[in-house]
């Protein structure tokens, strides 16, 4: 039996402490590990970071379940096991390359029936899970509830971008099949960024992650089967009840969910293109003061008011590592190719930018882009990173890989000319030194 939707509440508010009870009375109120728990129930706690981590980071949860997760049957090797996820990125697993990639959707198949855990492969990632640094990009499409089977993961946060469909966790299927993306921290957490001269005020709202309140089922279940992830390998084991026996809890380290549209941009409002940081909706930082080891970057719906600017994304470089996605519409950099369900890949210092089609419209539109132009219908994001990541021979191999996606730049052509009609410098005219870099 799952919750039906009607049965959903959640409490708001990113980064809070939170209490809940499903049964009133049932959360202890005055210590957190009582003798005997009210209504019988077991206390057990779920600790996000060390138990020393600073206050501030410091990510932990009391249950009150109705009986201790500990209740189940040993572990044994995830049968039949599809082999397509990794937690480790090293040579024997994964390939280097600097090549742009891109991958048209993978189709939603009718047969096999495909749960969220089997539908679930990995693209690319860095690090290991076992060292807790680094991170792994996955994409799913599913068409099967997971039924009488809970997920549970070991190795980091899944932020799950669903691109179709609908879901709740453990993954239900209400409205038919699903598809989407998902990034995978190890070894912290996914946080506000900080909103510097913004001020204190716009971007993602911390009132609008929604976690869920206590919720319990009693029945018996028999086989129950409970699939861990551990060491990027998927590991069974079955009990005889459902996991989801939370009847009260209290706590900071809480699965949440936030809806993109509710996101307030910033864009520029006189000249220049900005950087895409400024769309940033969750961080993950690294030890390093603003270097992330994965930042969840979307381009929205909004206006474009820059004047005398190029408004498409710029030509460039980046020693971060960029994997992006297209949840609907069409991307302000890619004219075609890059498609709903899509990916692509422009790993460290790998060139990229508008292409061809981008590029000429773009400029032969000169007039049309001095209006303010509400770009709409619209929904990419990107999966930013500091670690260079390596990429499943799996992903390079696939049907869906677009292996002519260079071809989308290869149309550049020379606009220059020594005459510059606007009376600006020609390069035949030396620069004044002050200009020079
Ligand atoms: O490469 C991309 O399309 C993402 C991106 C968008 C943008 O507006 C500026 C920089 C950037 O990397
Ligand atoms: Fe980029």
């Amino acid at each position: 039996m799952a919750a039906s939707s009607e049965d959903l509440r959640y409490l708001s508010g990113l980064g809070n402490t939170f209490s809940s009870e499903a049964v009133p009375g049932s959360l202890p109120v005055t210590q957190n590990s009582p003798l005997v728990c009210p209504l019988g129930l077991y206390a057990e706690q779920l600790s996000g970071t060390s138990f020393t981590t600073p206050r501030a980071q410091n990510l932990r949860t009391w249950l009150y379940r109705i009986k201790p997760s500990v209740t189940h049957e040993p572990f044994h090797p995830r049968e039949p096991h599809h082999g397509r996820l990794v937690g480790e990125f090293d040579r024997a697993t994964t390939v280097a390359t600097p090549t742009q990639l891109r991958w048209r959707p993978a189709e939603v198949p009718q047969d096999p029936l495909l749960d969220f855990i089997d539908g679930l492969y990995t693209v690319c990632g860095a690090g290991s899970s076992f060292l807790r640094h680094g991170y792994a990009i996955h994409m799913y499409a599913a068409n099967k509830s997971m039924d009488g089977c809970a997920f549970c993961n070991a190795d980091g946060d899944f932020l799950i971008v669903p691109q179709q469909g609908s879901f709740r966790f453990a993954v239900d299927l209400p409205d038919g099949p699903s598809r989407g993306y998902v990034s995978e921290i190890f070894g912290t957490h996914f946080q506000l960024p900080d909103l510097g001269p913004i001020g204190a005020n716009g971007l993602a709202s911390p009132r609008d992650f929604l976690s869920p309140t206590a919720w319990f089922e009693q029945a018996h279940r028999p086989g129950y089967m409970i699939v861990q992830k551990y060491g990027g390998e998927l590991f069974t084991a079955t009990q005889d009840f459902s996991p989801f026996n939370v009847v009260a809890w209290h706590g900071n380290y809480v699965p949440f969910k936030y809806d993109l549209s509710r996101f307030c941009p910033f864009n520029t409002v006189l000249f220049d293109h900005g950087d895409p940081s400024v769309n940033t909706v969750l961080t993950a930082p690294t030890d390093k003061p603003g270097v992330a080891l994965l930042d969840f970057v979307i381009f929205p719906p909004r206006w474009l008011v820059a004047e005398n600017t190029f408004r498409p994304p710029y030509y460039h470089r980046n020693c971060m590592s960029e994997f992006m996605g297209l949840i609907y519409g069409i991307y302000e950099a890619k004219a075609d190719g890059f498609v709903p369900g899509g990916a692509s890949l422009h790993s460290c210092m790998t060139p990229h930018g508008p292409d061809t089609k981008t590029y000429e419209a773009t400029i032969s539109r000169a007039d049309a882009n001095r209006e303010p132009f509400r770009l709409s219908g619209t929904l990419a994001f990107m999966f930013e990173s500091s670690l260079i990541p390596r990429v499943c021979r799996w992903a390079l191999d696939s049907p869906c890989r677009d292996l002519d996606y260079y071809q989308c730049w290869i149309g550049l052509k020379s606009h220059f000319s020594s005459h510059d009609k606007n009376g600006a410098k020609t390069a035949s005219e030396p620069a004044d030194a002050a200009d020079t870099p």
